[in-house]
């Protein structure tokens, strides 16, 4: 069904940015009208590239009836403040992941978009990655059997490159490094696919950076079902991307070539997802054969469709996102849960996280 498309302003206007602009450009449900940041030659670059007004400040762009949502893309601790202007000023609105850093700035923002009653969405997009959505297909259809346990890893080469002062070094912008700004993709894919996560253990240690920050973490999490999932995060190795899942009746080994990541248009050509399970199953534990099945991904485009998901929903024709606030908070209290228990070295209850 088409519609008038839904006029956004971008705010924030770094490197992700542009990416998410591009990804609007491929949809027709969306349009970008105006742009702000704080900085005259990023408002500038990014209005000609991307054809659209520039705001001089944050107020006048909120005052304009013409734009109906906004996608926040600042830094981590300039979410909060933002999307409560925005929210105030009944703008819908997109922010990227996490969706804070701290969940008293979580919380402010629940409160401020739910008492403006606008729509409000977090973009954990790897969950709609084909492969991610194939997952939770084999899982629901019975076709693996029942899942004891996940492991993931999310990582790049990005912390050797951290200089003091990029808001990414900072352990309370960033906290948990490379599990905030990466693997909290698996974190919310992972409650995704076996629900919400109970408890977290966690080591972290800071290595081959320049600055005081984490970059490399493991991660182990219960989930209310009493499943388990391993999370590894580095800063210190070329990037990776994977998802084994490991059931009764089959194991599944999906990788993904990070390169593309930002790419989102063609990323699910750059992944597999490989299903390994008996060919013969006798008594004999010593003449039992494995194989290994190539299952087909459709080539989808999560960040166009995280836009269209939200812009449907300002329109009227779905209730609301996919990814709403709670969902966004419990992600960062299992990020927060592993970064105190790094301190600890100790097991931590997410329930302890979210009375605090
Ligand atoms: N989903 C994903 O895969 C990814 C998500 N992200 C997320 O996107 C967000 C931005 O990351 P990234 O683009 O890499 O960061 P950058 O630092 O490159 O860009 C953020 C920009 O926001 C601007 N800014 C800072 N404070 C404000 C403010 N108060 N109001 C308006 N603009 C402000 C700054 O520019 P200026 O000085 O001009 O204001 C800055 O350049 C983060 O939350 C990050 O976690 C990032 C990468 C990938
Ligand atoms: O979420 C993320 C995924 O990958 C990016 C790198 O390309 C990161 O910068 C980011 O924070």
């Amino acid at each position: 069904m088409s519609y008038e498309p839904v006029r956004v302003a971008s705010i924030g206007l770094g490197r992700w940015a542009n990416i998410m602009a591009n990804a609007i450009e491929r949809s027709e449900k969306l349009k970008i009208v105006a742009c702000y940041s704080r900085s005259v030659g990023k408002r500038e670059a990014f209005a000609a590239k991307h054809n659209c007004e520039i705001e001089d400040n944050l107020e006048s762009l909120l005052k304009r009836d013409d734009i109906e949502g906004v996608i926040v893309t600042t830094p981590n601790d300039q979410h909060a403040p933002v999307i409560e202007a925005a929210a105030a000023a009944g703008k819908h609105v997109y922010v990227d992941k996490p969706i804070a850093v701290s969940l008293d700035h979580a919380r402010r923002i629940e409160k401020a978009v739910r008492d403006a009653g606008v729509v409000f969405t977090v973009g954990h997009s790897a969950r709609r990655l084909a492969g991610v959505r194939k997952i939770k297909e084999l899982m629901d259809s019975g076709r693996i059997g029942e899942v004891s346990m996940i492991e993931t890893n999310f990582s790049n080469e990005r912390g050797m490159e951290l200089q003091p002062g990029n808001w990414r070094g900072d352990r309370l912008m960033a906290p948990g490094g490379p599990l905030t700004q990466l693997a909290v993709h698996h974190v919310d894919s992972l409650q995704y696919l076996l629900g919400p996560v109970v408890r977290v253990f966690s080591f972290m240690k800071s290595m081959y950076t320049p600055v005081d920050q984490d970059t490399a973490t493991m991660t182990i999490c219960e989930f209310a079902s009493g499943k388990l999932a391993y999370i590894g995060a580095n800063w210190a190795s070329p990037g990776v991307f994977f998802m084994n899942v490991y059931a009764t009746k089959a194991t599944l080994f999906y990788d993904l070539d990070f390169g593309w990541w930002s790419k989102a248009d063609v990323v699910d050509d750059h992944s597999k997802l490989i299903l390994r399970e008996f060919t013969s199953k006798g008594d004999d534990p010593d003449n039992r054969f494995l194989h290994d099945v190539p299952v087909t991904l459709e080539r989808g485009d999560m960040f166009r469709e995280q836009f269209e998901d939200f812009a449907d929903s300002i329109r009227g024709l779905k209730a609301a996102p996919e990814i709403d606030a709670a969902q966004a908070i419990h992600n960062i209290a299992v990020v927060l849960a592993a970064v105190e228990s790094s301190k600890t070295g100790k097991a931590v209850e997410i329930e302890d996280i979210l009375k605090s």
